[in-house]
C-alpha cells in the first residue's frame, strides 16, 4: 500500500463533494426521466445524506449514517436505465467541476460498485 492522500483528498475534500452534489442533484431533477423517481424526496436530506455517502466512498472521513442503499431503493422500480442515466450525470458533473479524467473514472468506478444494490430488486425473495 502506498501512503498517499485518498481519492477524497485528491478530488478537493468536502468542497468539491457539496458542489458535485448540489450541480449532480440539479441535472437529476431536470432530466424528465429521473425527476418523477424525486418528486416525494426530501431533497434537502437526500443531498445532506448524499455528501455523507460520497465522502465514505471516496475515503473520506465521512461516516455514511443513513439507510442501506438496497433498502433506500427497494421497490422504485430503478432500472439499469435509470441507473446508467444517473451515473451520466455524475460523469458529467465530474468533468464539469474540473476533475481530471483519472480521478473521474475512479469516482464513476467505486459508484458502479453499488448497481446492484440500486437496480431492481422488487423485494427480498431467496
Ligand atoms: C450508485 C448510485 C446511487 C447512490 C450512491 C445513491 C445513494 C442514495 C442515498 C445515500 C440515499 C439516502 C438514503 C437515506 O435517506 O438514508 C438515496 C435515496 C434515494 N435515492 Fe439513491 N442513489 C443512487 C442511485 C439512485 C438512482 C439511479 C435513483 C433513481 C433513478 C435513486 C433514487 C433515490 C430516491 C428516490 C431516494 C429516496 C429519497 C427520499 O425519499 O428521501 N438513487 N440514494
Amino acid at each position: 500500500m502506498r501512503d498517499e492522500a485518498t481519492l477524497y483528498d485528491r478530488i478537493g475534500g468536502e468542497a468539491t463533494v457539496a458542489r458535485v452534489i448540489d450541480d449532480f442533484y440539479r441535472r437529476v431533477l431536470d432530466d424528465p426521466e429521473l425527476e418523477p423517481f424525486f418528486r416525494h424526496a426530501s431533497m434537502e436530506s437526500l443531498r445532506r445524506m448524499q455528501r455523507e455517502f460520497f465522502g465514505a466512498a471516496l475515503d473520506g472521513p465521512q461516516r455514511y449514517s443513513g439507510l442501506a442503499l438496497s433498502h433506500a431503493h427497494q421497490d422504485r422500480g430503478i432500472t439499469v436505465h435509470h441507473f446508467n442515466r444517473f451515473t451520466q450525470h455524475l460523469l458529467q458533473t465530474l468533468r464539469d467541476v474540473g476533475l481530471e479524467q483519472a480521478e473521474v473514472t475512479e469516482v464513476i468506478d467505486r459508484i458502479n460498485t453499488y448497481a446492484d444494490d440500486i437496480v431492481g430488486r422488487s423485494t427480498v425473495s431467496e
